[in-house]
């Protein structure tokens, strides 16, 4: 078991990463609470909310209640749901929700639990590998129909217990999206970690000892980023490496028509060439390219035309002033912010799909 406490201007928490944490779950709590809500998808739910539960039952009240899985369940519709339920549930302020699954559980839970009687205290407990990344942070949302994310608000977790055996049932198509963010994180940190991360084959059975190793260091680049900036004032903007058009793409295409981390993997792509050229540089385009290629991931997309995905791209949090922002490298681990105007994004966009060809 590893545990790494992440501490920001307005709180501390843990995050606990090991095998089987889920059959051992009360000993992490942080406070002892008489009321909890879990909060799953309706396929995580079947896997492991009896599990937790069973764990917690030395707590007065436990109810369980879940969502369709999948990404279209991260919306206005499925929050309210989820607010009645915890009504219903007599919820109050001591009491606790806790988010089991991926990252669209992580987002849309947390935001019951940030906006519920003004905010009551949530955990999260990842089951994807893409959730390394969501579970730590306090980012928690909800899409709208216009745009990834649009509603939310940063609200940390009081913990963050991640039972790795989770990761032993998901299906081929999210680790593969778990390991963009992965990629991601060592692209904007360190070429050793990102150079690792490409030896990896998805395609053959991942070894858990190197996975979780990643997923730790992972965890430690964005730890070390929020502890320095939680609300996103500046070096946070690095963490939405490859975003600007992942997210876009995302919105574009239909919530659930592309994993979030596919998407975010063509979004690297795409902001690695926007950095070459903006930098006159050379990075590692062709063997990013190459490894996603051997994984899988679809990169021959059904492209949505580049004006609409400019103009979801100006919706995006970092733009100011309808100016898009993206997160370039200036080399492997020295990301940096910069303002593309219309003109040349249009253009670079342009070739980019271009090159990579559609369906
Ligand atoms: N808050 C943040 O900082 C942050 C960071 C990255 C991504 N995100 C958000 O996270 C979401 C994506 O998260 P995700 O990729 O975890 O998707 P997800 O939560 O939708 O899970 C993906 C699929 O895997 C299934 N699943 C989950 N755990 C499983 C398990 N252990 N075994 C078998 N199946 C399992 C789910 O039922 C779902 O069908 C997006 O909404 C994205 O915007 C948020
Ligand atoms: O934690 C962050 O900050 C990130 O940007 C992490 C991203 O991987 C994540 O997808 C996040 O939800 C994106 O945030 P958004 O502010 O662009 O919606
Ligand atoms: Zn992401």
């Amino acid at each position: 078991m590893h545990k790494q406490t992440i501490k920001t201007s307005t709180i501390h928490y843990d995050v606990i990463v090991g095998e089987g944490l889920l059959t051992d779950i009360a000993q992490f709590l942080p406070k002892n609470y008489e009321n909890v809500l879990i909060v799953s998808d309706d396929v995580v739910e079947k896997l492991y909310a009896e599990k937790l539960a069973n764990n917690l039952s030395h707590i007065k009240n436990v109810n369980m209640t879940s969502v369709p899985a999948g990404e279209g369940s991260k919306s206005i519709d499925k929050y309210f749901e989820l607010l009645t339920e915890a009504i219903n549930h007599k919820l109050d302020r001591k009491s606790l929700i806790i988010a089991l699954g991926g990252g669209m559980v992580g987002d849309l839970a947390g935001f019951v639990a940030a906006t519920y009687m003004r905010g009551i205290d949530f955990i999260q407990v990842p089951t994807t590998i893409l959730a390394h990344d969501s579970s730590v942070g306090g980012k928690v949302a909800i899409n709208h129909p216009k745009g990834k994310n649009l509603i939310g608000n940063f609200y940390p977790p009081v913990a963050v217990i991640y039972d790795v055996t989770t990761l032993r049932s998901l299906p081929a198509s999210e680790i593969r999206s778990g390991y963009a963010e992965v990629v991601k994180h060592g692209l904007i940190s360190e070429e050793s970690f990102f150079n690792e991360v490409l030896k990896v084959d998805l395609t053959k059975p991942l070894d858990p000892d190197v996975t979780v190793e990643q997923l730790q260091k992972g965890i430690a680049v964005k730890a070390n980023i929020v502890e320095k900036d939680e609300r996103e004032s500046n070096i946070r903007k690095f963490l939405n490496f490859g975003h600007t058009l992942g997210h876009a793409i995302e919105s574009e295409m239909g919530y659930g028509q592309i994993t979030h981390g596919e998407a975010v993997a063509i979004g690297m792509l795409f902001a690695l060439k926007v950095s070459q050229e903006n930098y006159n540089i050379s990075l590692p385009y062709n063997e990013l390219y190459q490894w996603l290629a051997a994984n899988n991931y679809p990169l021959m997309i059904n492209w949505p035309g580049p004006d609409m995905l400019i103009d979801k791209m100006k919706l995006d949090k970092k733009s100011e002033n309808a100016i898009v922002q993206m997160v370039l490298l200036e080399e492997v681990g020295k990301p940096s912010i910069v303002n593309i105007d219309d003109h040349n994004l249009r253009i670079q966009l342009e070739n980019f799909i271009r090159e990579l060809g559609s369906l």
